[in-house]
This record gives C-alpha cells, structure tokens and sequence, in this order.
C-alpha cells in the first residue's frame, strides 16, 4: 500500500470535518476523491500532504509513518486548483526550482527538465512567462513541475477545476495517459462524477465527513451502496417507489398484460441533442381519482425517462400519449420510500 489512513479525525471548531476516516490505496493507482462541496475531500488531501493535521488517527506514506512528518518531509507532488507559478520565471525555470534547491547538477537538471516538459507537451513554450500560457498550459506546468522530484505521491486538488469544460476534457484525458506513463500514485480530489469515472481506477466518494462507498467505476455504477451514491453519479428519478435511472426505464405504448408496469401519460417531452426526455405522469388506478384519470396534483410523483432520439420517433411520443412504463433488464435500482432524493449532480 502507498498510502494507509486510520481512524482519522478532524474537526474545526464544532464542525466535524472528518470522521473515522479510514483508507488503503495501493501503489502506482489513481485515485479520485469524489463529492459534494464541503464535504471534507481537501481537508483528506490536505492530511496526506501534510498541510493539515489530523486530530486523531494516523497516515502513513509507502510504510513510512508520516502523520507528524512536515510536508516538505513527506516526498509529495501537490497541484491546487489556482497553481502558484513564479510569475518571474520562464516555464523551464519553474520546472526546475525544485531541482535546483535540490542542489542537482546543472546537467542533470537540464535533462529532466526538457523530459519533462515533453512529457506534459510544453516544450515549445518552455521558455515562455507563466503569463503566456493558457489555463490548461500553466496546470500541466504545475504537473511537470510537481513530478520533477519524482515524489512517491502525487495530490491534485481539483486541479482543472478553474478551466472551461472543453479544456477539462481535454486535461482529463491526457491526465489518464500521463498516469499510465509514469505511473506515480495519484490522488486527486474533484467534485464532477464525470471527472472521477472517467479517469479513476478506483473511486472514494466522501460526503458529510464519512466514506460513502470505495470502489472502481464500475462498481459504483453499478452497484452503488446507497441512495447518496447512485444519485450523485448522475440523474435518478423514481418509479413508484425504486430509485432508477432515467435511462433505465422501458417504455411501452400498449397495455402490456403485466402488472408490475406503471401505466402513465406523456406531459412534456424535450429534446436535447441526441436524447429525447420524458416527463410522464402516473395515472391513479386506486384511490380517490377514476381508474385512469391523471392523478393530481402530480408533478411529485412524475417520471423522468430518457430515450435515445430514434426510439422516441419510433414510439411517436407526444404530450397526452399513454405509455406503460418498466425498469429494463439490469436496471441498477434501489428501494426508495423517501421523498425525493437531491440530486446534486447535473439536473436533467
Ligand atoms: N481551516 C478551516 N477552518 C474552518 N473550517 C474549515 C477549514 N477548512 C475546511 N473547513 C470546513 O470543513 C468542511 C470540509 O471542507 P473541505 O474543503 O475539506 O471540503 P471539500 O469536500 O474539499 O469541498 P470543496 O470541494 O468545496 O473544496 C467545509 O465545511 C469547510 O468549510
């Protein structure tokens, strides 16, 4: 294991930042730290840097035990969101500073650092002010700068998190690759579920000061501990009373002769670029209402299905359309008799 963490407590003032954090995570690994703001991600990272200190608990690094050991002492890379550079110094310069009061050879430094910036595609700036670069630029500078020590572990605080989201996409993908390249343990803290699943090995979502779930992406996907994790990796609505998501959900437009089907009418259907969405009412077929009379008031109890834009042509949906609705095989769903649950990640 390159990172060990346990029973880690922190509280600031009355706020309970951390607790009982416990956490393994192997060598040669990324790792994301996944969730909503405030919910203590930083402050974890934080405690591995060193920048923090835990209240109780301990944190070890490659077998080391490092939890009273300053940050300088720790041998890790750090990126923050807003990098630091020397406004002063060319890129090649930043990139060298921690060479350089490592007192390395003038030779040696000059080798590592024109690989590096290879390795981070900024050779042909390296002569440029951090001023000159782009956002994206100046934080793969931060990386090649963070890895010229060859630290044992790399932390990334939201390290795109102030680029637009094209460049992100970008940055994400090439942070994936660089990864497999050289294979430093990574840890990165993000809040974007997109982010985290699309370049993590393994996940650690973390909400309220409490590990949620630990697993690949995969397994968070598909099988997410609890509510709290399901909905914060992307849009769930519910069906009667099981959490699903929207594209999870078959729709019919005759009565099928099963009763697990929960009949419905179409109140609004949107079409975003290559996915139609549906807002479909039940109807109440016990109760107060007639048997098939739209229940009232409704909007709480709709349903948010997602169709690819050629089913829906297919099925010619339109508002007031009657539609049976049911999970599809190997719907990932979950019980779900509370009201609605929040859905902090982006809304349909
Ligand atoms: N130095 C501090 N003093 C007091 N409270 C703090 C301090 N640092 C963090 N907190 C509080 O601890 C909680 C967790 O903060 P933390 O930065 O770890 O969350 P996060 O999950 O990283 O969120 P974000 O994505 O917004 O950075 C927050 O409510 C924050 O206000």
């Amino acid at each position: 294991m390159s990172i060990q963490i346990k029973d880690v407590n922190k509280n600031f003032g009355d706020f309970v930042a951390l607790e009982n954090v416990s956490l393994d995570i192997p060598t040669g690994q990324l790792t994301a730290l996944l969730g909503p703001s405030g919910g203590g991600k930083s402050t974890l990272l934080r405690i591995i840097a060193g920048l923090e200190s835990a209240d109780s608990g301990t944190v070890s690094i490659e077998g080391v035990e490092a939890t009273h050991l300053p940050p300088q002492k720790r041998n890790v890379g750090f990126v923050f969101q807003h990098y630091a550079a020397f406004k002063h110094m060319t890129v090649a310069k930043n990139v060298a500073y921690g060479l350089e009061i490592r007192k390395r050879s003038k030779a040696e430094t000059a080798k590592r650092v024109a690989e590096l910036l290879e390795l981070v595609h900024l050779s042909q700036f390296s002569h440029r002010l951090p001023s000159q670069l782009s956002g994206g630029q100046r934080q793969r500078m931060a990386l090649a700068r963070a890895l010229a020590v060859e630290p044992t572990v790399l932390l990334l605080d939201e390290p795109f998190g102030a680029l637009d989201a094209k460049v992100r996409k970008e940055l994400r993908d090439w942070l994936r690759r660089l990864h497999d390249e050289v294979h430093v343990t990574t840890v990165f803290v993000t809040h974007d579920q997109e982010e985290a699943l699309e370049v993590a090995d393994e996940i650690v979502v973390i909400n309220e000061g409490r590990i949620e779930q630990i697993g690949s992406p995969d397994e968070l996907y598909d099988e997410p501990a609890n509510d709290f994790v399901m909905s914060f990796l992307g849009p769930v609505t519910r069906l009667e009373d099981t959490l699903i998501r929207p594209h999870d959900i078959d729709v019919l437009t005759a009565e099928p002769g099963d009763a697990r089907t929960v009949a419905g009418e179409v109140v609004r259907t949107l079409r975003v670029g290559f996915e139609t969405r549906l807002t479909v009412r039940p109807v109440a077929t016990v109760g107060g209402a007639h048997d098939g009379e739209v229940a009232a008031p409704g909007e709480e109890g709709d349903v948010t299905v997602v169709l690819t834009r050629s089913h829906a042509r297919e099925l010619d949906l339109e508002p007031g359309s009657r539609v049976w609705l049911s999970p599809n095989r190997g719907a990932t769903t979950m019980p779900s008799a509370a009201p609605r649950t929040p859905q902090p990640a982006p809304a349909l």
